[in-house]
């Protein structure tokens, strides 16, 4: 039986354990705090477009107590990567993959890419080059995921729209077996789950939603659909999207979607973007994957983004206000 184990099991992992669980893997997961005693006592529960979902799995704080496995899937927020990277060796065999499933700009996104900028580090996302040190870029899958989730109490995970996918990819491009094997599972337990030849491409697509829907909802403080039925926050939203776009387009990935029709999509759920949850919840804020690092790579490339640039200014100094976010 595969043995998957997800790392950092909050909203995201907690939904991508239960499926992988469902599909017949053993699946095992790395948490802390009342989520973790809750998972160990009552399992993981999932209220999904697909009904409610309970599934036992092995809950640990300490990956020593699980060993090693055939696939982690990393799913804590971007800042908490350099500790989870110190902590995962236990869960590592010789050739285990660890699939990075987060939000933004990932922190390999040079390496492996071909062209003039392969092998640049982003330390922004890497500080000390201790994830690619720990994990290494041979052993790394991308991962992006669309899942409108949260734990809604310890041991709860809610996912509020049918329309969730986990997209996996290697970062040279390649489409590998050891993907396919952890997408068999997350497929067969009811998340549509391919294995994509050009996972950048992906990132890019999610980073738009993030792009758009992040900082207007943190300086709203008020979810997708309450904050984009402002016509003029509708419309900051679709230049940002345009800028977005741009951006994209710099770095090789034309999007092909109209702006206006997908912030109508984002503007229909009622969702508090992740980023505004870790706000409201005193948690590190994604500042550097979905803010500085994009508006750095628009510097480089020439772009212009003054709408986003704004927009993610001030969400940055209510991240820092808040003591959330404390990069430079
Ligand atoms: N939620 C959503 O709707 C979506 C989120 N995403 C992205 O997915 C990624 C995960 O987000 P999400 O699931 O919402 O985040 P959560 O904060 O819900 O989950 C992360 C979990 O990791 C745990 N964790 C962090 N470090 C450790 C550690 N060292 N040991 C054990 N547990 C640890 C956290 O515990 P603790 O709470 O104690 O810190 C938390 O439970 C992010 O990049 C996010 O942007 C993508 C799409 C949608
Ligand atoms: C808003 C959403 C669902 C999609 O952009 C997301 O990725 C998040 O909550 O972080």
């Amino acid at each position: 039986m595969t043995r998957i184990c997800v790392f950092g099991a909050g909203a995201i992992g907690s939904h991508l354990a239960t499926r992988a669980a469902l599909g017949g893997a053993e699946v095992s997961i790395v948490a802390r705090g009342p989520h973790l005693a809750a998972v160990r006592e009552k399992g993981i529960t999932l209220h999904a477009h697909d009904g409610v979902h309970n599934v036992r799995v092995q809950a640990e704080s300490d990956p020593a107590a699980i060993g090693p496995v055939d696939a982690v899937l990393v799913t804590t927020k971007v800042p908490a990567l350099p500790v989870a990277a110190r902590a995962i060796a236990p869960l590592l065999g010789p050739d285990t993959p660890v699939a990075f499933v987060t939000n933004g700009i990932p922190w390999w996104y040079f390496l492996r890419h071909g062209g003039p900028r392969e092998g640049e580090r982003i330390p922004l996302l890497d500080p000390g080059a201790e994830i690619e040190d720990r994990v290494g870029i041979a052993r790394t899958l991308g991962g992006v995921v669309y899942s409108a989730s949260a734990v809604t109490e310890p041991g709860v995970v809610t996912s509020e729209h049918a329309d969730i996918r986990l997209f996996l990819g290697e970062p040279d491009g390649s489409v590998s077996e050891r993907a396919r094997m952890i997408a068999r599972h997350i497929e067969a337990g009811g998340m549509s789950c391919p294995v994509v030849a050009d996972i950048r491409h992906r990132i890019w697509g999610k980073l738009m939603g993030n792009l758009t829907s992040g900082p207007l909802c943190i300086l709203s403080r008020s979810d997708m659909k309450t904050t984009l039925a402002d016509p003029a926050l509708f419309a900051a939203a679709v230049r940002i999207a345009d800028e977005g776009a741009a951006l994209a387009l710099a770095y090789g990935h034309d999007l092909a979607t109209s702006s206006e029709a997908r912030i109508r999509r984002s503007g229909m759920i009622a969702h508090k973007p992740s980023i505004l949850q870790d706000l409201e919840l005193g948690r590190a804020m994604e500042i550097d994957a979905l803010c500085t690092v994009p508006l750095d790579l628009a510097r480089q490339a020439g772009v212009e983004m003054p709408t986003f640039e704004l927009c993610a200014r001030l969400a940055t100094q209510a991240a820092r206000a808040a003591g959330l976010y404390a990069a430079a």
